[in-house]
């Protein structure tokens, strides 16, 4: 099977996208191609894979799926290039558009140049979840997840737990390359206390308005960038007083800066850029 793609990042967080407005493959194919699209060696090389696709909810719908295959239920930087996809290819005709994921609908608001190409997006990412059920985190009574004893592998870490719809283990570090990515990132995304297992955060506060971050993802490993990660990022370090809410936070990844504000209304506000990699046919040997 053909099937038309366009590779696109967010800060490096790259998926192949598939634009299910022109192109129609059935639901049971899509952790398999994900997969294989994802493969370095015998496909394309991605993060994952999105499916941009109708929706009668909103005006445009995003699926997500990892490279192992599972499937993501939001994703930041892959929000940015579906705006940005569906704004430059009439699927939306404002500039302010909603956007259905499998955990919510959003609002993106969408920022042309000169030349009538998107250059920055920023998404309205709706409410973080911090309730430990919503996370989901099996643990202690304390309903919520805030600087938690976190034992691992016979290190003694604190947790904050926070879902963007997706979960977010997030650990403070003093010094962010020093942060134990590789060494902890994939034993704690599958800890039982995270019966959906979990996105792995690491940040290292540098001033109230300044976070440097790195990520190990669920289901992909480290990447680039993390924008949902960005997102609860924000919202842990306002939690253990080290960022004020309803004040814009410069968020520094391996791939470069987020501009994050969790408001007083509740509402974490991403703002970024994205950007379009290459286009072209996949072709696809099909494993029902
Ligand atoms: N990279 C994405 C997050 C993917 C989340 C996925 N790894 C999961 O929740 O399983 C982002 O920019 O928000």
């Amino acid at each position: 099977m053909e099937i038309p793609f366009i590779k696109m990042h967010g800060l490096g967080n790259n998926y192949i996208y598939i634009d299910l407005f022109q192109f129609n493959i059935e639901e049971n194919l899509f952790s398999d191609l994900a997969q294989k699209l994802a493969n370095v060696n015998t496909g394309i090389g991605s993060d994952g894979m999105i499916l941009i696709h109708p929706s009668e909810k909103a005006d445009v719908g995003m699926r997500i799926f990892n490279k192992d295959g599972s499937e993501g239920k939001s994703c930041g930087n892959g929000l940015r290039c579906t705006a940005k996809y569906a704004y430059e290819h009439g699927i939306v005709s404002n500039e302010k558009f909603t956007i259905e994921t499998r955990a919510n609908i959003v609002t993106a608001e969408v920022t042309e140049n000169d030349a009538e190409q998107v250059e920055l997006i920023t998404i309205n990412m709706g409410q973080p979840q911090l309730k430990r059920v919503n996370i989901p985190m099996m643990g202690s009574d304390d309903p919520k997840v805030v600087a938690e004893p976190f034992d691992v592998n016979g290190e003694k870490l604190e947790v904050t737990a926070v879902s963007m719809g997706n979960p977010h283990a997030v650990f403070f570090v003093d010094a962010i390359d020093a942060a134990p990515l590789y060494e902890l990132g994939p034993v704690i995304e599958r800890d039982s206390r995270f019966p959906e297992g979990v996105n792995v955060e690491f940040v290292e506060v540098v001033s109230p308005h300044e976070l440097n971050f790195r990520v190990w993802e669920r289901g992909s490993g480290v990447t680039q960038a993390c924008g949902t990660g960005a997102c609860a990022a924000v919202v842990a370090s306002t939690l253990n007083h080290y960022c004020n809410q309803n004040e814009t936070i410069t968020v520094h990844l391996a791939g470069g800066d987020l501009s994050i504000k969790w408001d007083e209304a509740g509402n974490v506000w991403m703002t970024g850029d994205a950007q379009v990699i290459a286009t072209g046919v996949f072709q696809y040997a099909e494993q029902k």
